[in-house]
């Protein structure tokens, strides 16, 4: 039961075991491939921490399970360096006179018009004299294709040497930027980059030729300073990408700190964010110097669209039955169950299976590459049933989903109700609004008494449903 002191325990040291063991696999991991890349997490800097390696996770699992832009129906909100300079914001990429090779990339990534952040922002980040830009927007709503344009427009191919500078929290979420500007820079062959990520080394006193260095602070750091293979005189365009997670890591605020102290005067400096704390606008404010600003809030969701029920059980036993006799009975495409506990999440992945169900388990002991595997084969509806722990899915969007069961109630650390982990889970943004289902799972005087809190946190209904009666769950379906 979620409140079990036992369980609370399980959870904790879930977190911490999963915390340990991604500690030891990234020293393990330091090793280049046959193409001598280094699959490895670059920041196999000792000192990362637990909340870092959270943020870091989720942003690399966010962006492996997405396929689609995030629709956001807010308006952007643009503070200009020069309020009185004309606002632009361009409703095509042809409008943005891009170098004709970047244009064929972009259509050639299937972009037909720019999403919201980019109307705005790809304006004032190729303008003339360039600006800096600080933009706040939730992930996968076009940050990163929008300053990898900006990037690869400032490049001059002829010149053998580093122009653009782009810093990254982990080797992975760098690997995946790079993959960005290799197919935007597809049409632009003699355009290179290179990976500066402990663990790349090259032979001492040589120099860079490579137009476009992505890495993480510390390396990119050395490069710049200590090893200068990069000569930080000649860098035109510098972006810090996903900057909450960037300060997240001890020794990662100052060390952009330092690069950008080595930069010309007049070098464009980007920063983009997910989040904008009070930390990530001081680091903002530090790294970036008359700064235009544009945020974009992110899309609240809501429970109106859902179906909320819950399921009166007396034991772990009756739960799986009740699960059980809702599969028998309505067509689930595709449902994601929540568990307290990694010990239950195993348990009833288990169960289910024995059951004929294709399931998949999320499970905190997995390294994080693992856990995106699973997620995307989910996606791809390869499994029908996800079934996870709360660490493990935290911050993880998976829309689509249409039924949701949670076989424990979200409670946080304390045993009281979660209700921002419940509506996380079970609510729905504007676009996905049409259809969604959602069954809690109630075994003690206690779980109801959670229910209770959080119906009436929402002031929204929970109706009682009783899976023994086939045609009351069939109506559901409705
Ligand atoms: N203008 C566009 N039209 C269609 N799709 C786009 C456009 N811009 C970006 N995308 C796609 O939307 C998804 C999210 O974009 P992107 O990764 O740039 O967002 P992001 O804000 O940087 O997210 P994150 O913070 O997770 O990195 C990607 O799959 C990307 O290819």
């Amino acid at each position: 039961m979620a409140s079990d002191p036992w369980a609370l325990a399980m959870d904790q040291q879930e977190a911490a075991v999963e915390s340990i063991s991604n500690l030891q696999i990234k020293e393990d991991r330091v090793k280049p491939d046959t193409n001598g890349v280094i699959r490895t997490n670059a920041t196999a800097e000792t000192t990362d921490e637990k909340e870092k390696e959270d943020r870091a996770a989720q942003a690399l699992l966010n962006k492996l399970i997405r396929s689609n832009l995030v629709d956001n129906t807010n308006q952007v909100e643009v503070l200009q360096r020069d309020p009185k300079s004309p606002l632009y914001s361009a409703k095509s990429f042809e409008e943005l006179r891009l170098k004709p090779q970047l244009l064929q990339g972009v259509y050639a990534m299937g972009f037909n018009r720019p999403s919201k952040i980019q109307e705005n922002a790809l304006p004032m980040m190729l303008a003339e004299p360039p600006q800096n830009l600080i933009a706040q927007s939730q992930s996968g709503t076009g940050k990163t294709a929008a300053f990898v344009l900006a990037m690869l427009s400032r490049v001059e191919p002829a010149e053998r040497y580093p122009q653009c500078l782009c810093l990254s929290p982990t080797y992975e979420l760098a690997l995946q930027t790079g993959k960005v500007i290799e197919q935007m820079g597809k049409f632009h062959p003699e355009l290179k980059l290179a990976y500066a990520v402990r663990g790349n080394k090259l032979e001492r006193g040589r120099k860079i030729s490579e137009h476009v260095v992505i890495g993480t602070p510390g390396t990119v750091l050395d490069w710049c300073a200590k090893l200068k293979f990069i000569d930080p005189k000649k860098i035109k365009v510098c972006v810090l990408d996903e900057a909450d997670v960037i300060i997240a890591t001890q020794g990662h605020q100052d060390q952009s700190i330092r690069i950008q102290r080595m930069l010309p005067r007049n070098c464009q400096m980007l920063l983009f964010s997910a989040t904008f704390e009070d930390s990530v606008w001081k680091f903002a404010q530090k790294v970036v110097p008359d700064p235009n600003i544009i945020k974009l809030k992110r899309e609240e969701e809501t429970l109106d669209t859902i179906k909320q029920y819950y399921v009166l059980c007396n034991n772990r036993d009756e739960k799986f039955q009740a699960l059980c006799n809702l599969y028998g009975a309505i067509t689930i495409a595709q449902a994601m169950i929540f568990c307290q506990t990694r010990k239950t999440a195993g348990w009833l992945a288990a169960e289910l299976s024995r059951e004929g169900h294709q399931v998949a388990l999320l499970s905190g002991e997995m390294m994080v590459e693992q856990r995106a595997a699973v997620i995307e084969r989910f996606r791809e509806g390869k499994e029908k049933v996800l079934v996870t722990t709360n660490v493990c899915a935290r911050g993880i969007d998976v829309e689509q989903v249409s039924v949701v069961i949670n076989f424990d109630l979200p409670v946080d650390k304390d045993g009281n109700p979660d209700n921002e982990t419940y509506l996380h889970r079970i609510g729905r943004t504007g676009r996905f609004g049409k259809r969604g289902l959602a069954v809690n799972m109630v075994d003690s005087k206690h779980s109801m008494n959670i229910l209770n809190r959080i119906q009436e946190h929402f002031n929204k209904k929970i109706e009682r449903l009783d899976t023994d009666d086939l045609d009351e769950i069939e109506k559901i379906a409705n």
